[in-house]
């Protein structure tokens, strides 16, 4: 049992340098088009060389209440063709892919849930999106997952080739907490497939993976959906960034269709913790951050 008095930072896993693609797909209201286009993308990130490949938030369906229950895949009952399409490339290709987030529904609930695929095409981890994006900003934007999506239970560290990663889906990237809990955990490169929006995206989106990039001294990536060509529904802010532990952006994009491609050396974490020893220096005794999921009272 893992008690508070315990609590301690996991040791990262051994270094190792990692190419890492993110795909910024044009979404349409088609799945079969878009299910295509994440295939073909996911190939041609691996003919660049890529080993770890990143799809965004809600790419095979339109991001909208509306799309959400009539998109929505059984996973968990083995019937969803997002799953196995991608399950089909990462074998084929032979590359460890966070494949971004589709509709889920499982057990009469609707979850935004990200796959992970080893190599073989094996599902390593599910993410539910933990916190729902529900905001109101008068006259600008107005969104609330929460009408037809449920939030899920917690955090998600995978083991994989390409490093130990931590799960976030879009909103979450605003909960430094959920970013904390994957550093205690020896993550070392934080994923999030998002969309942000046109009035959000420009204030916010780089400055949120900055800052749970530099607080946590680690990789942080985030893919986005490319911006819609319709001047109706929901308008990504696209900009799909890859950013280091100094808080350095390493590679990003603007709002088209593109794959954003990085070269991550994981011993930079390293590095930046030796110079900068935050995690010694934090005052435990004063506060805390408590993983419910493995912490005990
Ligand atoms: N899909 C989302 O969670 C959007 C989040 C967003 O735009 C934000 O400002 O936060």
């Amino acid at each position: 049992m893992i008690t508070k008095a315990t609590m301690h930072y996991a040791p990262l896993p051994q270094a190792k340098q990692v190419r890492i693609a993110l795909c910024q797909l044009l979404t349409s209201a088609d799945k079969n088009e878009n299910i295509a286009s994440a295939v073909a993308a996911v190939k041609r990130a691996a003919s660049n060389g890529a080993k770890l490949v990143v799809l965004p938030e809600m790419w095979h369906c339109p991001y909208s209440n509306d799309s959400f229950p009539t998109y929505a895949e059984d996973i968990d009952g083995g019937d969803s063709p997002s799953v196995s399409a991608l399950s089909k490339v990462a074998k084929e290709t032979g590359v460890t892919l966070v494949g971004g987030s589709i509709s889920e529904r499982s057990q009469g609930s609707l979850y935004n849930t990200c796959c992970v695929f080893d190599k073989e095409g094996r599902l390593l981890a599910k993410h539910r999106k933990t916190h729902l994006f529900d905001i109101d900003i008068p006259g600008k934007i107005t969104f609330k997952e929460s009408l037809t999506l449920t939030p899920g239970q917690g955090p998600t560290v995978v083991d994989t080739e390409e490093g130990r990663l931590g799960i976030g889906i879009c909103y979450d990237l605003r909960f430094p907490e959920l970013a904390q809990i994957y550093a205690q955990r020896g993550v070392q490169l934080i994923v999030y497939p998002g969309a942000f929006n046109m009035t959000t995206g420009p204030v916010h989106w780089e400055l949120l993976q900055r800052a749970r990039a530099v607080d946590n001294q680690l990789f942080v990536a985030a893919c986005s959906p490319a911006r819609s060509l319709s001047l109706e529904g929901y308008q990504a802010w696209g900009h799909s960034t890859v950013v280091g532990p100094f808080a350095e952006v390493l590679a990003t994009t603007e709002h088209h269709p593109d794959i954003v491609y990085a070269d991550l050396d994981y011993n930079q974490i390293v590095e930046r913790r030796t110079n900068m020893p935050l995690i010694q220096q934090k005052r435990n005794d004063i506060y805390s951050v408590v993983d419910h999921s493995v912490y005990t009272e």
